[in-house]
């Protein structure tokens, strides 16, 4: 995987290349010029000194680009409408491309007959679009760009090249421009950490995945092998605090009473955040739990090594895009769906006997709580109405939505609901992992 280690110059261009990305035109937000997307100095300085190993102020450029398009985005209506895969009147003057097609309205011709002359024969005729044309596919080069949550080092940067090798990985400050740089185009996938074999499921992910329209198109598990990290010559002793991702502590909380450390803890947005936090502000009384890794990119020592309580420490991440993957059998594929009633308690009954019925594993069930907000039930029209619902249930289960009994299950779970949403249905990550060995 290749780091997004971007030089301002590569940052500056990155940016500006956005009005000209899609072959679909980019929303409001994305098609801001690009002027607009620099009026914010970095959050921090960038010191090569204290971090030789650290990536540039072009990371904080792009988090503060990113924010602005955040912030921009949310003008724009929930409801906007996936951009369509023929340019709009509006943007017709655009160059699109489609995968490497490089068009304009005109040589994609998307004309109108009519504008055909009598002697087209004669004339260089467009090439056919082939079935790879139509698949989702990276826009900008051969380059798959992943979103993650965080900064480089974070779990979900190995996530992500894990699941693509050879990727752009590209840090966000938050889960939620990770998501919006994929619908702005700004970024391929986004990859999500979604439950923890030993802190359990990454709620507040569940949530996202159903306020974004994106769909799971892979899942990883990675195993997570957590260090103890500190400025150079800190000792143990000197220790009052401990800073890292809240599932990071969680998973190493015996571990630290274990050291003997007398130390407050307290939660940041990412592992890697919590070291870079550490080495920035040169906190000689703080150590952070993240990846070997971080260590290296901020210049921190280990303290201590494989301080998970349990060494079968393993992630799960699901990666996300704007187009639903083709579901195949060749292969074992796992589905997610998201589903909920107005009243009753028997729905969850007959929906689990829809699966057992055919001999379909379910994998995760997760309910989750859902008095506050409305959901939109979107009818044929695509106008909707607002419901309430007391409670989500999310169920994983192992089948594609190629399978007929797949399908037949969910058009059975369809008559017992009044929300159903598929949230993806995607190869299962089968990788056999092995935990790493204590020394
Ligand atoms: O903070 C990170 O590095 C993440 O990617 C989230 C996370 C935190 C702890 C375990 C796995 C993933």
């Amino acid at each position: 995987m290749q780091l997004q280690s971007l030089t301002p110059s590569s940052s500056h261009s990155l940016l500006n290349s956005i009005p000209h990305f899609p072959t679909r035109p980019p929303s409001t937000a994305a098609r801001l010029p690009s002027s607009r997307l620099f009026p914010i100095q970095s959050a921090y300085r960038y010191d090569p000194v204290t971090y030789p190993n650290a990536v540039g102020p072009s990371r904080a450029d792009w988090q503060s680009s990113c924010a602005i398009l955040s912030s921009q985005s949310q003008l724009l209506s929930q409801d906007e409408q996936p951009p369509s895969i023929h340019p709009s009147p509006a943007s017709d003057h655009l160059a699109s491309s489609v995968n490497g097609h490089n068009s304009t309205l005109e040589n994609l011709n998307l004309v109108p007959i009519a504008n055909l002359s009598d002697n087209s024969a004669l004339k260089p005729q467009p090439k056919p679009l082939t079935i790879t044309d139509l698949a989702p596919a990276p826009m900008h080069g051969s380059k798959l760009r992943v979103a993650y949550q965080g900064v480089p080092g974070a779990y979900s940067e190995a996530a992500a090249g894990k699941a693509y090798p050879n990727c752009d990985a590209i840090p966000c400050d938050q889960f939620e421009v990770a998501f919006q740089s994929v619908e702005l185009w700004i970024a391929d996938r986004a990859v999500l950490p979604v439950e923890n074999s030993l802190g359990g499921s990454i709620h507040r992910n569940y949530d996202l995945l159903l306020r974004h329209k994106l769909h799971i198109v892979g899942e990883v598990q990675l195993p997570v092998h957590h260090c103890l990290l500190a400025l150079p010559g800190v000792r143990k002793e000197y220790l009052t605090r401990v800073i890292s991702h809240p599932q990071a502590l969680a998973q190493c909380e015996h571990t630290l009473t274990k050291l003997g450390l007398n130390v407050t803890r307290e939660a940041v947005d990412d592992t890697a955040g919590a070291a870079e936090f550490v080495a920035i502000n040169n906190l000689r009384d703080t150590a952070a739990i993240a990846s070997a890794r971080a260590a290296e990119l901020y210049g921190l020592d280990i303290l201590a090594n494989g301080i998970q309580d349990d060494s079968g420490n393993v992630t799960r991440f699901v990666m996300l895009a704007r187009e639903p993957i083709i579901p195949r059998t060749d292969r074992p594929f796992k589905t997610s769906i998201v589903f909920a009633h107005e009243k009753g308690t028997s729905v969850l009954f007959k929906v689990l006997s829809a699966f057992a019925f055919r001999n379909i594993s379910l994998t995760k069930i997760e309910s989750r709580p859902h008095r506050s907000h409305p959901i939109r039930v979107v009818d044929g029209a695509d106008a909707g109405t607002a419901k309430h619902f007391e409670y989500l249930f999310y169920v994983d289960f192992e089948a594609s939505m190629a399978e007929p009994r797949a399908q037949n299950a969910l058009a059975e779970v369809q008559e017992f609901t009044s929300f159903l949403r598929v949230l993806g249905s995607y190869p299962m990550d089968m990788t056999p992992w092995s935990p790493p060995r204590e020394d």
